[in-house]
Order: C-alpha cells, then structure tokens, then sequence
C-alpha cells in the first residue's frame, strides 16, 4: 500500500475532469465544487443532482463516453464509473500525461485519494485510512465533528483577527508568550460557553500587557 502524502491544495485555478456520472461522481463533485475547483464531467448520463450542478462555467458537462483527448489540461483526474475497463483505461491515460488520478473502485489504480473531511470555519481535518476502511475514515471524522464544534470557527476567526498586528508589534519571544496564552484553553472554553466579548477582551488585555 502506499505511503499516501497528505497536502491542501488550492482547487481555484486548478481544471478538474470527472470520468462517470452516478452517485459517486456526484459525491466527488460536489466537495470539488465547495473547494472552488472547474470541474468537467464527461459521461452519457448524470444523475439528476448532478444535472443540477451544471452551470456552464465552475461545472461543465461533455454528454459522450470518455476518449483520451478528454485529459485536456485537467491537473486532477477522477474516474467513476461503474466499468472496470474505463476506469483502467482513465488511470493508464493520466498516468502518461502524468497527471493525479483517482479511481473510485480500485485503490491501486489511483495516484491520490480522497480523505474524508470536516469543516469548522477554516479548521479544516482530512482523515484517511490509506483506502483500508473508508467507512471508518467516515466514523473518525464524525467523531472529530463532536469533539471541534462550531466555537472552533469563532476561535479561529478571533486569533486570525490579532495575527498582523502581533507580527508587527511584538518581538518574537513575546509573540510567543502571546500565542501561548491565548490559546491555553481559556479563550477557546469562553467561546464555546457563549462568551464571545469576554473572549476576546482576555486576547486584547493579553496583548496589551505585553506591549513595551
Ligand atoms: C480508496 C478510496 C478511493 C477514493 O474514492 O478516493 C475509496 C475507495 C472505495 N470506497 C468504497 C466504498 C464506499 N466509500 C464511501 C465513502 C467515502 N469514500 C471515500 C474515500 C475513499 N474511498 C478512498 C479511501 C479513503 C481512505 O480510506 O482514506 C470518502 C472518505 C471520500 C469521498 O469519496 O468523497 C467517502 C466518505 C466521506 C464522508 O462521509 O466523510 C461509501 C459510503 C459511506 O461510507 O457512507 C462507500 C460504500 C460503503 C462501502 O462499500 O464501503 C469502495 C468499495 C466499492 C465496492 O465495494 O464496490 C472502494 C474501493 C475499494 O476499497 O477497493
Ligand atoms: N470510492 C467510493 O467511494 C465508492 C466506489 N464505488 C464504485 O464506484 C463505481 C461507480 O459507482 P456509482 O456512481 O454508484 O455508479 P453508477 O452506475 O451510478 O454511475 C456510473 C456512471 O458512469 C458513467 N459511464 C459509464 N461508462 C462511461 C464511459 N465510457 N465514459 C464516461 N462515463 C461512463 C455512467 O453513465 C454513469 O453515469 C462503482 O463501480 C462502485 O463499485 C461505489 C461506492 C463508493
């Protein structure tokens, strides 16, 4: 099995080509479509919630069987369809192009694979089993939703908000001080209580006391 490198990739500028249109296109569509990406689907049919996705600009259709021309400039190739043969054939057409293939039904034919993700503002998880068990990849990431909740976005959105003025006025040990206690668990269980402005009254009074 390999060693799977997890990176984030900024999908904005990024040509997506998306091999099938059944329900497990649809699942990978709709998260490159949150990710921003311009996506192409090339497939004889779409589901209906797929159809709805097309808008001629961040989501396209091409309504034909793959061909090798259907590359194009995608840097991310997913294939998804439900024969065997196609989704080799996708795979064998990516990897010569070297381009990053994902093959939904066989983990060896894939240069890269999906994690499953959460989400709490820009905290953002991706779990991965490395294909052994995407159920539990699924379960991880449900569990990961309990313990960050929605005080995870505040938080962040909060510490995001002191992070230019920090650089600017603090020299780096006292940055670090300042770091350090703001994210002791203090501000972060403030937020979760409710108590936004208490919150951030402690971030500014910290910072405050350390200024020369
Ligand atoms: C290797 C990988 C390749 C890839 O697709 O990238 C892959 C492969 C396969 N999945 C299969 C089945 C299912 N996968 C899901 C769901 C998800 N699968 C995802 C990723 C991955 N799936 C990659 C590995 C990730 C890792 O482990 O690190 C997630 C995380 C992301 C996403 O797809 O968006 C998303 C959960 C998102 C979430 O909810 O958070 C469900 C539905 C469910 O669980 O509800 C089922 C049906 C139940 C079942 O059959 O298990 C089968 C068997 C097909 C068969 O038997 O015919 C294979 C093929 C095989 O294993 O050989
Ligand atoms: N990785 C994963 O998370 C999962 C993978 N699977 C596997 O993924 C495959 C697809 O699953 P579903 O979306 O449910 O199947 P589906 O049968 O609903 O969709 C397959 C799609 O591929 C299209 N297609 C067929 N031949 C094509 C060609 N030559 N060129 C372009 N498009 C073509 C069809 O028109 C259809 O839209 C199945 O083989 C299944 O075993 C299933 C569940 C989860």
């Amino acid at each position: 099995m390999s060693q799977y490198y997890p990176i984030f990739i900024d999908l904005q500028t990024l040509p997506v080509l998306v091999v099938g249109g059944g329900g497990v296109a649809l699942r990978k569509v709709q998260t490159l479509l949150h990710h921003q990406a311009l996506v192409r689907i090339v497939s004889p049919r779409l589901v209906p919630e797929l159809q709805k996705l097309i808008d001629g600009k961040t989501c396209s259709w091409v309504e034909k069987e793959y061909s090798a021309e259907d590359i194009q400039d995608a840097m991310l190739v997913f294939s998804c369809t439900e024969i065997e043969s196609v989704n080799a054939q996708v795979s064998e057409d990516a990897k010569v192009h070297h381009r990053c293939v994902n093959v939904v039904d066989d983990p060896e034919k894939c240069s890269f694979i999906v994690p499953s993700i959460m989400e709490q503002g820009d905290l953002k998880i991706a779990v991965s089993t490395g294909g052994s068990s995407p159920i539990v990849a699924r379960q991880v990431r449900a569990e990961l939703e309990d313990l960050y909740g929605p005080e995870m976005a505040e938080y962040l959105a909060l510490l995001k908000t002191w992070r230019q003025k920090a650089k600017s006025d603090l020299p780096l040990e006292k940055r670090s001080v300042f770091w350090n206690r703001v994210t002791d668990g203090e501000v972060r269980n403030l937020i979760k209580a409710g108590h936004l402005i208490q919150a951030k009254g402690v971030v500014e009074q910290c910072f405050l006391s350390l200024l020369d």
